[in-house]
Order: structure tokens, then C-alpha cells, then sequence
């Protein structure tokens, strides 16, 4: 095992200092439950063959059935996967979501497949992994190239399976398979809600705040919308091609529909507005640097060069463990990834409710229930940060390790067995 995983649980340990859970409990922790590795036969439009390595991890189900995304690309590999579905475990205690944490992937280039190679490849992660899989074990959803139509494809192969209509083993279906409405917003609404309620836990200035975001995917485009409903100003925008600045405010609006028809954010032709390159937007003036593209992005080579006051990780891992001291030494609160981007394991565990109920819930029923959740676990990790004197991330770690413990402990520890 390399370092990314362990890099990850670091951050456990560095909690595990502050709140009161016992030694064997944080080792139920240490490795994951059950990991499967696989190699996918993918028969090729033309005639060939292709033997995809494929995987799921489910890290710890102490909380409940194991939930995590299902991701699609080159770089995915086993230590990938298990540090994902840690940060699954972590996430979905702290959101109080009756969920353990897991997480999939198959090594392979989409952009090589076509649409029937990809349903092939969907539908055989499927049979795969059938036994792992289930509405009360493990429940799988989107993450990087798999969307509303592979997790249908996904449903329509476990039917065939199980012999059963289960809408409930898969969330992030579309809406009329049983998805959330709200849930492409979800991730990007939660963010914002997480920045508000933590908000007077950061060295931030009273009115609208200058945010620069990298990455406008799903993510970063709908949490740039609610910023500026909310009044503050995306300063600086990047996607993989390059950065947008202007001081006023970037036309989000403007941003939304280019990138809607292919183009960059690069292509905004607002006056005033300035571009540069992709790397730049790190180190660009800004009250918060919102990071919502890839993982490693912030590491302790380059955590000097920043010019914000606080970083907002609405992807997973932007901030490698590497820099989480330089940044401590410099001020710099995190607000971590598990808190900043769980919106998005709300509304799906809001879908395996409407699934289970038969039931669809109307759109602002499911964002009062994303309000709700994101406002419960930050003000958990915000108590926690002033209670013990202890930076964001180790809040929240504590906060989701006291969940996790407590139902690990329910079945028993070291004290109750001591005498046989
Ligand atoms: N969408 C969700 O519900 C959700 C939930 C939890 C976590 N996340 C995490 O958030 C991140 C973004 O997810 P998404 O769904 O928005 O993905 P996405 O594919 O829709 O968007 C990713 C964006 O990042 C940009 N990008 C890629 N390389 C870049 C670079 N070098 N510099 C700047 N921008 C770059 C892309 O151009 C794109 O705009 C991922 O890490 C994902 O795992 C997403």
C-alpha cells in the first residue's frame, strides 16, 4: 500500500488526539473491510478484446450500508479507490447519514469508448461486482465520467440479475428512475451552505467575499451560482484550459452557457475581464480559493505561494496532506473536503429514502433536507474547533470519528470482553 492512503488516515490519527475514542476502535479504521479487484472483459465494436482492471472497496459499514461513486479513468487504481472510500467512511459519518463508505473504479479511457463499448463496460462492472452490491449493502452512484446514464444502465443490469426492480441499490439515476431532483446542484449548494455556516470560524471580511474557483464542472458551476445569489463575487474562474480574472465579478451566467456548448472559461468576452494560464489561479488574490477540480492541487511546494485566506475543497483531496502545516504556519483555514463537499451524499441518501418510500420528494423538499444536514455538521465541526482549540479538518475528522466509534463501540470493546 503507498502513501495516499496512509497520507489520508494521518489526518485520523492527528484527530484521534482530540476526542475521547479508544485506541482498537480507531484500528477498526485502519484497513479496509473488504476490497474487490477484478479484471472486466470488454468485447470491442471491432471484434477485439479488452481485459479492464476494475474495483470496489467498502471501507466500513459500522454506520450502515456502504455508499461511494463509481469512477471511470486512466489514473484510477486500488490505493485510489481505498482512499476514496476512507474519505466515503469519514464524509457520510459526519453528514449523520446512515451510511458506511465505499468506492469503485475501472481503469480506462472513456474517451477511447464508444457509447456502446460503454454500456458494455457499465453493464459488466455490474455483473462483476452483483454479490458486493445491494440497496442494504452497498449502493453506488456517479463520480468522474460515469453520469444519470450509467447508473440507469446500472439499474436496468441488476434487475436482470437479482430478478428484482431495485431503484434504490444505485442513486444519481435520472429523475424519472427514481433520482433527486436537485441532486446535479446538490454538490455545489452544499458547498456554499458549508462556507456560510463556518464562515465566523475564518479570518474573513463581513460583506460579499471575493472567491476564486478553480474547475467549472458540475460542482464549481452550480456553487458559483449560489455564491453570487448569495452576494458575494467569483473573482477568478479556471477549467483545464486556462483562467478568467476580473476584480468586479465574472458573468457566471456567461461562463455557464459557453462552457455549455464546449467552450472554456477562457472564451468570456466580458469588459475588463483578463486571462491567463490554468496554474495561475491558486496564487491569485482572492478571499477564498474554492478548489473544485482535481486532488493534489495545494501541496507544501507550492502552499507559500497563495494569496487567500482560506481554501473551500469542494473536490476530493485538493489539499494534500503535505501542506495541511505550511498552511496551519500561514493561517490558512481548510474547510475540508468531507464538510464542504457532502451535499452531494445528502441528496443521494435523499434518494435512497424517496426509493425506499416509493415516493418522489418535490425539489425544495430536498433542499431543505441538504440545509438541514449541511448546517447540523458544520456547526458539529464549528463547536468541536472551538472546544478543543483545533484547526477545521481536525474538527471534522474528530467529529466524524465520535459517530463512527460510537457505533462500533455499541457492539462492544476491549473493556466489555476483558473478562471473557
Ligand atoms: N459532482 C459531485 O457531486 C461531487 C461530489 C463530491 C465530490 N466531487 C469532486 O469534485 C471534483 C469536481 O467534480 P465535478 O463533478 O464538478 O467534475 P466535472 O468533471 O464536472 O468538472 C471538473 C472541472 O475541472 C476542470 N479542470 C480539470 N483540470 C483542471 C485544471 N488543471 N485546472 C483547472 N480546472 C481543471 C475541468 O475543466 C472541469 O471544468 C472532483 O474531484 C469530484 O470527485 C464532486
Amino acid at each position: 500500500m503507498g502513501n495516499m492512503l496512509s497520507d489520508a488516515r494521518q489526518r485520523m490519527y492527528r484527530a484521534e488526539d482530540y476526542v475521547n475514542v479508544s485506541d482498537d476502535l480507531v484500528h477498526y479504521l485502519d484497513y479496509p473491510a473488504e476490497t474487490l479487484a477484478v479484471s472486466i472483459p470488454l468485447r470491442c465494436d471491432d471484434g477485439s478484446l479488452k481485459q479492464l482492471k476494475a474495483w470496489r472497496c467498502r471501507y466500513n459499514s459500522a454506520l450502515g450500508p456502504t455508499k461511494g461513486g463509481i469512477r471511470f479513468h486512466p489514473s484510477v487504481c486500488l490505493e485510489e479507490v481505498q482512499t476514496l472510500a476512507f474519505l466515503m467512511t469519514m464524509k457520510c459519518s459526519l453528514m449523520g447519514l446512515p451510511f458506511g463508505g465505499a468506492k469503485g473504479g475501472v481503469h480506462v479511457d472513456t474517451k477511447e469508448l464508444s457509447a456502446l463499448e460503454k454500456e458494455r463496460l457499465t453493464r459488466g462492472y455490474v455483473r462483476a461486482f452483483a454479490r458486493q452490491l445491494g440497496p442494504d449493502r452497498d449502493i453506488p452512484a456517479p463520480d468522474v465520467a460515469t453520469g444519470e446514464r450509467e447508473m440507469a444502465w446500472m439499474v436496468s443490469e441488476y434487475a436482470e440479475l437479482s430478478g428484482a426492480i431495485s431503484p434504490a441499490a444505485f442513486t444519481g439515476k435520472p429523475v424519472v428512475l427514481g433520482g433527486a431532483k436537485g441532486r446535479t446542484q446538490a454538490t455545489g449548494r452544499g458547498a456554499l451552505i458549508a462556507l456560510q455556516q463556518v464562515r465566523g470560524s475564518l479570518d474573513l471580511p463581513d460583506d460579499g467575499l471575493d472567491i476564486a474557483l478553480q474547475g467549472f464542472g458540475n460542482a464549481g458551476s452550480w456553487f458559483a451560482r449560489a455564491a453570487v445569489k448569495a452576494g458575494h463575487r467569483i473573482v477568478a474562474a479556471s477549467d483545464s484550459r486556462g483562467m478568467v480574472r476580473h476584480d468586479d465579478g465574472l458573468d457566471i451566467e456567461a461562463i455557464a452557457n459557453l462552457k455549455a456548448n464546449g467552450g472554456s472559461v477562457t472564451d468570456l468576452r466580458q469588459d475588463g475581464a483578463e486571462t491567463a494560464a490554468a496554474d495561475q489561479l491558486i496564487t491569485t488574490d482572492c478571499d477564498v480559493l474554492a478548489l473544485a477540480a482535481l486532488g493534489d492541487v495545494v501541496t507544501d511546494e507550492n502552499a507559500g505561494t497563495l494569496a487567500c485566506k482560506a481554501i473551500l475543497e469542494i473536490a476530493n483531496m485538493p489539499v494534500a496532506p503535505s501542506a495541511d502545516e505550511p498552511l496551519r504556519q500561514a493561517g490558512i483555514e481548510v474547510v475540508p473536503d468531507i464538510l464542504a463537499n457532502g451535499g452531494g451524499v445528502v441528496v443521494s441518501h435523499a434518494e435512497w429514502v424517496q426509493n425506499r418510500q416509493g415516493l418522489g420528494w418535490p425539489e425544495d423538499r430536498v433542499h431543505d433536507y441538504l440545509e438541514d444536514r449541511m448546517k447540523a455538521a458544520a456547526s458539529e465541526v464549528t463547536t468541536l474547533m472551538r472546544e478543543r482549540d483545533i484547526d477545521m479538518r481536525t474538527a471534522a475528522y474528530g467529529a466524524a470519528m465520535i459517530r463512527l466509534c460510537n457505533a462500533i463501540s455499541s457492539k462492544g470493546t476491549s473493556e466489555d470482553f476483558r473478562n471473557g
